[in-house]
């Protein structure tokens, strides 16, 4: 089916093929990114349009000996047909399968893990000083690849920064498709933008073309070697004017580009030749996000990631939907902030480069002047929503639950200390799925409860949400207890249930009693109040007096329905999708360690002290004990009844590979 790529065990396998050859080799790995990314779904548009720039860096490159350095990783699906892992592709980011990011542990090819963006440029300049203190500097090639958009991460400019002064050989590329997620914004994406329209970027390329053609014309090492010099003093010279790469050259780098990342004979004649400069170098490639897929080249933002619907046609002629039924989360924020905003002028909303993602696209539509799209710059996203609170303003600050990781430092020296109302929206909060460990959002609860001044909420359904949102905004950040405040909820749609019980208004620090019993009581947090009412009404129907609590608020805790329920039962669950470590249910025991409330016995549910791989999140539920059955087992346990026989196996085999 891939005629030259199914042959590619290695890279090593790629330098012995003609140029005709390799074209042929990103024919067949565009295509291998199609089948099968419309049977698994994944990052689409970015792997289409680093095929060739992945194609030309290992066919002139030697990894694991070289060192790439991938950034964010999204875009590394080439790179893993490259390696080794062809064969492996239709398991992409299933449970089990392949990562769709870097993972060292899946391969000796994937030098350095990603997942955030931002991080190659100070890790390859790791890789660069390490190599040089084991006196290898001549000997082997450091590169980070970089996207436009991950280099307007604080943290890339500051490796950028601290690299550029080394003057260690170090090669920064730079892949600049102009995009984003959504499109690239910022003072950067209009600076590279400049450089693509110049018309030095036309004489610019040809006067590279050329340059290359000389060289390749002559052959030999000491020849090569001269014209490595003769390039060094040509591009930098070349660029160094008006218009040019001016600001990498002024951090350091002799800056060579912009030039076309498609164009595979001009990479390799580039890389080859750039391997021979010494000293920090800044390539810059332009390329088409999505390329060779048509739909994806005109809407590159809709086709970043894909599911297998979006392949198939509908009967309109139109892409299908690749929403499933019912109403994500997020849409459930992003109507109610639209709500909010239109009563309330003081709402701005901020997101790190992740409109879509975090729902806020119709609020930057309708209300262009109170959004801002920080581009991928959480830290800065944080501080600016804390001076934007200072002044008055009611900053919605809406960043995924593991991105907001970024800004630990933030929260706490520019919102919390100051105790500034700053509302962070914290989408993705949970087991996220596909994307893996390094996109799961099960810290921020045990990373936010320590910080004084900080109030957390979660909903257990859309409607709550809701509610919690305008409490938010029209009670808390005003009322008595104003300061800073996150809310959570996961990715995926929110559930749809008929509760035994009208919700209650929000109020500060009170949880929502939603069965009363005296048996056992379990208190749920967020979406596991779904699973927890599952395994309630299994254990009532068992004749167990199961009391069930929706506590809403981590912090602070409803310590009045806490205790009153541990003394009442003396048994409990508590259950959240967190780590179990620092969160909702260490809070409890430390609640009734200091009351004194010490004859309890209690079991805590969350995501336990390890790292969780990809996989649907029903799997990873499951793998993590979070589920109703689980709940209702260890009731059983707890209490001292029987369990029927297929639960008692299937937990002790899930316990295994779970300590594994
Ligand atoms: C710290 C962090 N914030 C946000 C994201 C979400 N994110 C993943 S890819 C991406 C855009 C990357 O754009 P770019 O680096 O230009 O690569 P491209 O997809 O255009 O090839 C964003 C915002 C992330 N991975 N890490
Ligand atoms: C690569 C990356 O970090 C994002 O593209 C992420 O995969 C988005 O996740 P969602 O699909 O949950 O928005
Ligand atoms: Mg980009």
């Amino acid at each position: 089916m891939y005629e030259i790529l199914s042959q590619i065990k290695s890279p090593d396998d790629l330098k012995t093929l003609s140029r005709d050859q390799l074209k042929q080799v990103a024919r067949e790995l565009r295509q291998a990114i199609v089948d099968h990314l419309s049977q698994t779904g994944g990052h689409f548009a970015s792997d289409l349009g680093a095929v060739e720039l992945i194609l030309a860096l290992h066919t002139v490159y030697s990894v694991p000996k070289d060192k790439i350095i991938w950034d964010t990783g999204h875009q590394c699906y080439a790179h893993k047909m490259l390696t080794g892992r062809l064969e492996r592709f239709s398991t992409l980011r299933q449970y089990g399968g392949i990562s769709g990011f870097l993972r060292r542990e899946e391969s000796e090819y994937d030098l350095f893990g990603a997942g955030h963006a931002g991080t190659s440029i100070s890790a390859a300049y790791g890789f660069a000083v390490a190599r040089d203190f084991a006196g290898k500097s001549n000997e082997e090639h450091v590169l980070a690849v970089i996207g436009d958009a991950a280099m307007t991460a604080g943290l890339a400019l500051e490796g950028l920064h601290n690299a550029g002064h080394s003057g260690r050989n170090f090669v920064v590329v730079l892949n600049d498709n102009e995009m984003s997620i959504a499109e690239s914004v910022g003072a950067l994406a209009k600076y590279l933008a400049k450089l693509r329209v110049t018309p030095l970027y036309q004489s610019l390329e040809s006067r590279t073309r050329g340059l290359l053609k000389r060289i390749d014309k002559t052959p030999g090492q000491v020849v090569f070697r001269a014209a490595g010099s003769v390039l060094k003093h040509n591009l930098t010279h070349l660029v160094s004017t008006e218009n040019s790469g001016v600001l990498f050259e002024q951090l350091g780098y002799q800056y060579i580009g912009p030039v076309d990342g498609h164009d595979l004979d001009l990479l390799i004649d580039l890389f080859t030749a750039i391997k021979s400069i010494k000293g920090p170098v800044f390539v810059h490639l332009l390329t088409v996000k999505g390329k060779g897929y048509e739909k994806a080249e005109e809407d590159a933002r809709k086709w970043h990631a894909v599911t297998p619907p979006m392949f198939k046609e509908t009967a309109e002629g139109t892409a299908a939907s690749s929403k499933s039924s019912g109403q994500s989360w997020t849409s459930y924020f992003s109507k109610t902030i639209l709500e909010l905003a239109a009563e309330d002028p003081k709402i701005v909303a901020i997101t790190a480069a992740m409109p879509d993602g975090t729902g806020l696209t119709p609020f930057s539509k309708q209300f262009p002047d109170r959004y801002f799209d920080t581009a991928i710059a959480e830290q800065h996203a944080v501080c600016f929503a804390a001076g934007l609170a200072a002044e008055g303003m009611k900053p919605i600050t809406a960043i995924y639950s593991t991105f907001l990781q970024r800004a630990y430092d933030m929260i706490l020296h520019d919102v919390a200390i100051q105790n500034l109302p700053v509302l962070f929206c914290l989408d993705r909060a949970g087991l996220v799925g596909d994307d893996g460990p390094t996109h799961h959002g099960v810290f921020d609860i045990a990373y936010m409860r320590p910080i004084p001044n900080m109030a957390l909420l979660a909903p257990k359904d859309g409607p709550e949400l809701v509610q919690m949102l305008r409490y938010m905004v029209q009670e808390h950040v005003v009322g008595p207890h104003a300061g800073p405040i996150a809310v959570r909820y996961p990715r995926g749609n929110a559930p749809s249930v008929e509760w035994p019980v009208e919700s209650a208004p929000i109020e500060y620090g009170k949880s929502e009693v939603l069965l009363d019993g005296g048996d056992i009581a379990l208190f749920a947090y967020g979406n596991m109040v779904v699973p927890a009412f599952e395994a309630a009404k299994t254990l009532r129907a068992e004749g167990i007096d199961a009391a069930l609590i929706n506590l809403r608020w981590a912090k602070p805790l409803d310590a009045e329905t806490i205790l009153t329920y541990a003394k009442k039962t003396r048994c409990m669950l508590v259950m959240e999708e967190g780590v179990v470590h620092g969160g909702v249910g260490s809070a409890i025991l430390e609640l009734l360690a200091e009351a004194g409330v010490t004859d309890v016995r209690v079991k805590l549910f969350g995501v336990p002290d390890k790292f969780i791989e990809h996989g649907a999140i029903p799997i990873l539920h499951q793998l993590c004990m979070l589920t109703a059955h689980d709940f209702a087992a260890a009731a059983r346990d707890l209490l001292g009844k029987p369990q029927p026989e297929p639960v008692a196996v299937a937990r002790e085999a899930r316990h295994e590979s779970l300590t594994a």
